[in-house]
C-alpha cells in the first residue's frame, strides 16, 4: 500500500473528523437556483447537507503513457527522475535545481484563510489533502517507436544536457511497449517512427494492451494504474449509429475490426476494461458516445481533451478578463510555429483540424456569458494557425492579436509574443492530471440523511480536470467551463470541502465592515468520536 501522506494542517471543527482511514466531513453545500418566468428571474438560495469522505492513504501509483517516447513522455519521465533525486546541473547562468514549476499541485498554493492580523495565509495545494507524491510514481507505457526513453529524451532535444546526462542511464533502461499503429489516423510523416508495433486485429490489439496493463501492475507492484494518452494527435473518427453511438455498438465494432475504431479509442477501451482511469492529452475525439457509456457502465473515470498548456491557457485568461471587464473581443488571431514531432504531425491537414477544433472552442462559454456584449450566436472572429518549422524544435513561438471594442467606438488591440519549450509546459500538466485523477478516486459524497452505502464517487467524466484541458469533456447535460480561474477555483473549493472548509469567496467582510467573525461554527451534527481522534493531521 502507499504511504500515509502527512501535512501539518489541523482543521478544528465539529464537522470534521479524522479516522484512521478517512477524513469525514459534514458539509453545508450552497447553490443558487434560478428559474425564468417570462421576464422575471426567480432566484432561490439552496443549502444541502452533505457528507464527504476522503480516503487518507494514497496508493502506489503507476502511470502508463501512450506515446511514452515522445517529447512530453520522455520529458515527464526525466523530470520525475530528476526531482526524485533532487538533481541540479550547471547552466551558463548558474546552477539549476530540478523543480515542478507549472504544476498546480506541486508549485501552486491556495488561500487557506487569514491570520489574527488579517493577513492572508497560503498553503501548497498538495498540503490541503493527501495526494500522491511524484517521487513514488512508477512510469511505463507504449510507443510505436522502439527507442528507449533515454534515447527518446535525447531525440526530443527538450532538456538541458546537464540534466539529460544525469538521468540517461535510468531512462535508457526503460523500453516502451509495442503499440497500436494505424496510419489512417496520424500523419503519413510518422511512418518512419513506426517500428515497435502490436500486430493483429483491433480486438487482438485491445487484448494485448489489457495484458500489458496487467503485466505492468504485477511486475511493478503498484496499487493503481492510470493510462494517459500523450501520443500523436489523431484525426477525428466518424461518430455514427451502428458504429460507436452506444457501448454495445462500440464493443461489436471492435470485434468486427471496424476501421473507424481509432488506436486511442482502443486504448481507452482496454483501460476501462482493466478499471484504469484514462486521460486524453490530445484533441481527437477518442471519447465517442459509446466510450463514455462504457466508462459509466464500468464506473471508471475518463478525462480530457488536449492539454491546456500555453497559447490556449493564456486565451482562457485574457478573454475572461476582457469579457468580465465589459470589453468586447471582436477578433482573436492565434498563430504559432514549432518544429517538434508534434508540429510535424500537425502539419497534416486532418491532424491540424483536430487541434484547430480544440483551440477554437475555448472562448465559447465566456462569450455566451455576456449578452450585453454579444447577441445570440454572435462570436468574435477566431483564427488558429499552426505552422511546422523544424529548426525551432520544441521552442514554440506563439503570436496572438486580440482586438476588442471599448466604449464609444474605441478599440484596444493586444499583441502577444509567447515563446516556450512546449513540452516543459505540458509535462507538469501530465503530473497534475494523474495526481488529481487519483485523488478523485478517494473522494466520495452522499446526502447527509442517506446511509453510508449511498456514498457516491465522482461521475465517470472528470470535469474537475477541465483546468488542464483545452476542450474539457464534461458529464452530459452539464456546462463546459473554459474560464481558467473558474476552473482553478472549482478545484480549490472541492479540495477545501474535503477538509470541511467553506469555498473561498474573497468577500473578506471582516476587513470591510466592523463585524465579529469569532462565533463558533454551528455544528451540523455532532460527529461521534472514533478511535479517540476527532481532529489531527492528515
Ligand atoms: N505543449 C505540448 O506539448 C502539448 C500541448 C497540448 C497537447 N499536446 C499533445 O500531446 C501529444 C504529444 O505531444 P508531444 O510533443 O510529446 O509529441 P511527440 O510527437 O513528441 O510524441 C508523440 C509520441 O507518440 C508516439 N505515437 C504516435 N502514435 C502512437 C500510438 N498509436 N501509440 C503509441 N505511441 C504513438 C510517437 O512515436 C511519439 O513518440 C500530441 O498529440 C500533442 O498535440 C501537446
Ligand atoms: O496549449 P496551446 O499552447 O494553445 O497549444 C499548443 C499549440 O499551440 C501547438 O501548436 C501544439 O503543437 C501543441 O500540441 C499545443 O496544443
Amino acid at each position: 500500500m502507499g504511504a500515509m501522506a502527512k501535512c501539518n494542517l489541523k482543521v478544528n471543527s465539529p464537522n470534521v473528523n479524522y479516522s484512521d482511514d478517512y477524513i469525514h466531513v459534514n458539509y453545508s453545500y450552497s447553490t443558487t437556483k434560478v428559474q425564468k418566468q417570462g421576464d422575471v428571474l426567480n432566484v432561490e438560495p439552496v443549502t444541502t447537507s452533505l457528507s464527504i469522505r476522503t480516503k487518507r492513504t494514497v496508493p502506489k501509483l503507476g502511470v502508463m503513457l501512450v506515446g511514452w517516447g515522445g517529447n512530453n513522455g520522455s520529458t515527464i519521465t526525466a523530470a520525475l527522475e530528476a526531482n526524485r533525486r533532487k538533481i541540479e546541473w550547471r547552466t551558463r547562468t548558474g546552477t539549476q535545481q530540478a523543480n515542478w514549476y507549472g504544476s498546480i499541485t506541486q508549485a501552486g498554493t491556495v488561500l487557506l484563510g487569514s491570520d489574527d492580523d488579517g493577513k492572508d495565509v497560503f498553503v501548497p495545494m498538495n498540503g490541503l489533502i493527501p495526494m500522491v507524491n511524484p517521487d513514488d510514481i512508477v512510469v511505463d507505457g507504449w510507443d510505436i517507436s522502439k527507442l528507449n526513453i533515454g534515447e527518446a529524451m535525447k531525440r526530443a532535444e527538450v532538456l538541458d544536457v546537464g540534466v539529460q546526462d544525469q538521468v540517461y542511464k535510468q531512462l535508457s533502461n526503460m523500453k516502451p511497449r509495442p503499440s497500436i499503429y494505424d496510419p489512417d489516423f496520424i500523419a503519413a510523416n510518422q511512418f518512419d517512427r513506426a517500428d515497435n508495433l502490436v500486430e493483429g486485429s483491433k480486438y487482438e490489439q485491445y487484448t494485448q494492451i489489457r495484458q500489458d496493463i496487467r503485466d505492468f501492475k504485477e511486475q511493478s507492484g503498484v496499487d493503481t494504474v492510470i493510462v494517459l494518452w500523450t501520443a500523436n494527435t489523431e484525426r477525428f473518427c466518424d461518430v455514427k449509429p451502428g458504429l460507436n453511438y452506444t457501448r454495445s455498438e462500440l464493443e461489436k465494432s471492435l470485434k468486427e475490426n471496424k476501421t473507424e475504431i481509432s488506436p486511442s479509442t482502443i486504448f481507452a477501451m482496454a483501460s476501462i476494461a482493466e478499471k484504469c482511469t484514462y486521460i486524453n492529452g490530445s484533441p481527437q475525439n477518442t471519447f465517442v458516445p459509446g466510450l463514455i457509456e462504457l466508462a459509466e457502465y464500468h464506473g471508471v473515470h475518463i478525462a480530457g481533451d488536449d492539454f491546456k498548456s500555453g497559447q490556449t491557457k493564456l486565451k482562457s485568461v485574457l478573454v475572461d478578463f476582457l469579457v468580465g471587464a465589459g470589453i468586447k473581443p471582436v477578433s482573436i488571431i492565434s498563430y504559432n510555429h514549432l518544429g517538434n514531432n508534434d508540429g510535424k504531425n500537425l502539419s497534416a491537414p486532418q491532424q491540424f483540424r483536430s487541434k484547430e477544433i480544440s483551440k477554437s472552442n475555448v472562448v465559447d462559454d465566456m462569450v455566451e456569458s455576456n449578452r450585453i456584449l454579444y447577441k445570440e450566436d454572435e462570436h468574435p472572429d477566431h483564427v488558429v494557425v499552426i505552422k511546422y518549422a523544424p529548426y525551432v524544435g520544441d521552442s514554440k513561438r506563439a503570436m496572438d492579436e486580440y482586438t476588442s471594442q471599448i466604449m464609444m467606438g474605441g478599440h484596444n488591440t493586444l499583441v502577444i509574443h509567447n515563446t516556450c519549450e512546449d513540452s516543459l509546459l505540458a509535462s507538469p500538466l501530465i503530473l497534475d492530471l494523474v495526481i488529481l485523477a487519483e485523488l478523485c478516486t478517494r473522494i466520495k459524497i452522499k446526502n447527509d440523511d442517506k446511509p453510508d452505502s449511498d456514498y457516491e464517487s465522482f461521475r465517470s467524466v472528470l470535469s474537475i480536470l477541465s483546468y488542464l484541458c483545452k476542450a474539457p469533456l464534461v458529464p452530459e447535460g452539464t456546462p463546459v467551463v473554459n474560464s481558467l480561474f473558474r476552473q482553478r477555483t472549482a478545484i480549490e473549493n472541492i479540495l477545501r470541502s474535503c477538509i470541511g472548509l467553506p469555498p473561498t469567496s474573497h468577500m473578506a467582510l471582516e476587513q470591510r465592515f466592523n463585524i465579529s467573525t469569532t462565533s463558533a461554527e454551528p455544528p451540523m451534527k455532532r460527529l461521534k468520536k472514533t478511535n479517540g481522534v476527532t481532529n489531527g493531521n492528515h
